[in-house]
């Protein structure tokens, strides 16, 4: 199956287990990358039967910069939801990417693949 993908969005997010993660906020990056036929757009030649990664983009940052979360996992979850929900996607792998949580790394995160029922 083809896919379409977003390497390294980027968000300002209020994240984290501490109360001080919910007073600024800090990077959470992701990468998107969905399950779709391309086919009909591609011969068509037509954005309207294309999965648009500009609003899908869009839509997620928007997403995660609405309200304050504990975990990664728990944006992890909602931004796959999302996908699936307001996107005719069929299955999305979500990476979130926390670059501030660990001085001593320079990245970590959580990975998720997940399907519409
Ligand atoms: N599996 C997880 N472990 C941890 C998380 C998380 O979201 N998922 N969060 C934290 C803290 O918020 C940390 O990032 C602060 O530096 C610790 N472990």
């Amino acid at each position: 199956m083809d896919k379409v993908f977003v390497k390294g969005l980027k968000t300002a997010a209020y994240i984290g287990v501490y109360e001080w993660e919910h007073e600024q906020p800090q990077p959470l990056l992701f990468d998107l990358t969905m399950l779709w036929d391309q086919r009909a757009a591609a011969a068509a030649d037509d954005i309207q039967l294309a999965l648009d990664y500009d609003s899908l983009s869009k839509a997620v940052v928007q997403l995660v910069e609405a309200r304050p979360r504990q975990l990664i996992e728990t944006v992890a979850e909602e931004v796959a939801e999302l996908i699936l929900s307001d996107f005719a996607v069929t299955q999305v792998t979500v990476t979130v990417y926390k670059p501030q949580a660990v001085a001593a790394a320079e990245t970590v995160g959580v990975e998720i693949t997940r399907q519409r029922n």
